[in-house]
C-alpha cells in the first residue's frame, strides 16, 4: 500500500484513468439514490437507450417527500405520489434494491446505508445529495453529486472529478458535559467559514473524534459540506469495526478478517503530508446555536449576536442580511430567543443515539405551551429501536409528537413546514432562508439536546441547566 492520507490511497485505488479534461475518472463502489435527484437521470438513460451497468452497486430509498404523519398510499400530495411511483418503476425496471416505505428499512438515505452495513471503509460512495459526506465517518470517500452525475454513475459506475487537497482538522480533548458532535461541527464551520473547505477533503483527526461513537462521527461528517468541503472523513478504527460487525451487508467470517486488515491499511499514515493542518481544543467548544442564515453564523449559547463592527468585511454583508431576515438584533443574547417549533430529526441528528439523548432531557418534563415540538426518527429501523426502548412514550408524555421516518422539516418537501415567520429550533443542518417550508421561516440550528431544552422552556436555552 502506498503511503499517504486515506483520501489519496482510496482515490488512487479507484482511479480508472485521466480524462482529456484533466479530471480523474473514479470508480464508485456504492451509489445511493433517492426520489428527488434520480428521475431525470433515469430519463436520460432511457433517451440514450442505456442500461444501469452494475445494478447491484445501487441502492434506493425514499425520504424527502414522504409524509411523516399519514403514509397511506396514494400520498395526499399528488407530486409526492408521482415521485415515489417513478422511483418504484425505475428500480423495478433496472433491478435495483429499493427500501420502500413500510419495508422496515426505509429512511433518510444517509441513515439507512450505514445502518445496513452498506457504507464501509475505503469505499467510494456517491449520491445525488449534498450530505453524502456523512458516509466519510467510516473512512469512505463520499461525494454529493448532481443529476447528470447520477446518470453517469448509473451508466458507467464512474464519476469525473478533480482531485482535492486534504486539510487535517485536529480536535483534541474531551468535550464538556452538554457539548455534542453537533456543537463541534458548528464550531468548526464558524471558525473556518462556510467556504473555508472549498477545494478540500476534510480529514477529522485527534482524540475528540477518536472518542466519538460512529453516530457522532456521522453528525460531524454530515456537515463537512456546510463548511464548503467536497467530502469529510475519519480514519477507520476499532469503533468503526465494532459498529459494522454483524450488519447485513458487512463482510462475514474469513472475509471479515480480510476486510479489517484492508480497512486498517488505508488509514492515513502517521507521516502523511497534508495541504493544510488546523488544530482546535475540545475544551473551547460550547453548546452552539446559529443565529443567522448560514451554518457558519453560530455562537456559543452564552454569547451575543455579533455586531457589524466585530465582523470581517466579508462576514458583515451576510450578517446585515441575516439581522433583517431573522428579525434579530446585533448585541442581543441568543439565549432567551422565543421559538415556535422544535424539530429533532434529519440525517444530521435523527439517529437512535440522538433520540436517546433527546429523551434524557424530555423525561419527566413538559413542552412549553404554544410550542409545536416533534421528533422524527431518521429511519424505520431507528423508529422501531426507539419504540422498543420506550422513547416514544417519553416524548409523547412530555408533549412531543412522534412521527414516521423521513427528512420532514429539515427541508419541508413534504407536509412538515414552518408557517409565516415562525422560528424553529432544529437539529438539522441548514438554516438557509426559506429552508423549512415558509419563505419567511427562520431556523436556529443546534444539537438535539438543545432543541429539547428550547421546547421545554419555550426559548433558546442552555441545555447544561437541565443536566
Ligand atoms: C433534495 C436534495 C437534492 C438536497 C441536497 O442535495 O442536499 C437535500 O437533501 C438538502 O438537504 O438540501
Ligand atoms: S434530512 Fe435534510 S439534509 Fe438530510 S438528506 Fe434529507 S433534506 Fe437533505
Amino acid at each position: 500500500m502506498s503511503k499517504g492520507t486515506l483520501f489519496d490511497k482510496v482515490w488512487n485505488l479507484h482511479t480508472v484513468g485521466t480524462l482529456t479534461s484533466g479530471q480523474t475518472q473514479l470508480f464508485i463502489g456504492l451509489h445511493l439514490i433517492h426520489e428527488v435527484t434520480s428521475p431525470q437521470a433515469f430519463a436520460m438513460l432511457r433517451e440514450r437507450e442505456l442500461k444501469v451497468l452494475f445494478p447491484e452497486r445501487t441502492v434506493a430509498t425514499v425520504d424527502h417527500i414522504v409524509p411523516t404523519e399519514n403514509q397511506a398510499r396514494p400520498f395526499a400530495d399528488v407530486l409526492a405520489e408521482e415521485m415515489i411511483v417513478a422511483l418504484e418503476d425505475n428500480c423495478k425496471a433496472h433491478d435495483i434494491r429499493f427500501y420502500n416505505v413500510g419495508s422496515g428499512r426505509q429512511g433518510i438515505v444517509h441513515v439507512i446505508a450505514p445502518e445496513q452495513g452498506l457504507t464501509q471503509p475505503g469505499m467510494t460512495i456517491a449520491c445525488g445529495d449534498s450530505h453524502t459526506s456523512t458516509h466519510g465517518a467510516f473512512g469512505a470517500i463520499a461525494f454529493g453529486i448532481g443529476t447528470s452525475q447520477v446518470r453517469d454513475i448509473l451508466a458507467s459506475q464512474t464519476l469525473a472529478l478533480s482531485k482535492l487537497k486534504v486539510r487535517k482538522i485536529e480536535v483534541n480533548g474531551t468535550l464538556n458535559p452538554g457539548v455534542y458532535a453537533k456543537d463541534v461541527v458548528l464550531h468548526l464551520i464558524r471558525k473556518l467559514g462556510v467556504n473555508g473547505g472549498v477545494g478540500y477533503a476534510y480529514e477529522y483527526a485527534g482524540s475528540t473524534f477518536e472518542q466519538m461513537s460512529m453516530e457522532e462521527r456521522m453528525t460531524v461528517c454530515n456537515m463537512a459540506i456546510e463548511g464548503g468541503a467536497r467530502c469529510g472523513y475519519i480514519n477507520p478504527d476499532q469503533v468503526t469495526f465494532d459498529y459494522l460487525k454483524g450488519r447485513e451487508f458487512a463482510p462475514k467470517g474469513e472475509e471479515w478478517d480480510k476486510a479489517v486488515e484492508w480497512w486498517t491499511s488505508i488509514r492515513s499514515d502517521a507521516d502523511a503530508e497534508y495541504d493544510d493542518v488546523v488544530v482546535f481544543d475540545a475544551a473551547d467548544i460550547q453548546p452552539t446555536v446559529t443565529w443567522g442564515i448560514t451554518p457558519g453564523q453560530g455562537i456559543g449559547i452564552n454569547e451575543t449576536i455579533p455586531k457589524p463592527e466585530e465582523l470581517s468585511d466579508s462576514d458583515r454583508a451576510i450578517a446585515q442580511e441575516a439581522y433583517r431576515y431573522m428579525k434579530l438584533n446585533p448585541g442581543d443574547k441568543i439565549a432567551g430567543t422565543k421559538v415556535d417549533v422544535c424539530f429533532v430529526g434529519s440525517c444530521t441528528n435523527g439517529r437512535i443515539s440522538d433520540l436517546r439523548e433527546a429523551a434524557k432531557f424530555a423525561k419527566g418534563r413538559q413542552v412549553a405551551s404554544g410550542i409545536k415540538a416533534f421528533i422524527v426518527p431518521g429511519s424505520e429501523d431507528v423508529k422501531k429501536q426507539a419504540e422498543a426502548e420506550g422513547l416514544d412514550k417519553v416524548f409523547l408524555e412530555a408533549g412531543f409528537e412522534w412521527r414516521e421516518s423521513g427528512c420532514s422539516m429539515c427541508l419541508a418537501m413534504n407536509p412538515d413546514k414552518l408557517q409565516g415567520s415562525q422560528i424553529s429550533a432544529s437539529s438539522s443542518n441548514r438554516n438557509f432562508k426559506g429552508r423549512q417550508g415558509s419563505s419567511e421561516g427562520r431556523t436556529l440550528l443546534m444539537s438535539p439536546a438543545m432543541v429539547v431544552a428550547a421546547a421545554i422552556n419555550g426559548v433558546v436555552s442552555d441545555v447544561r441547566d437541565l443536566l
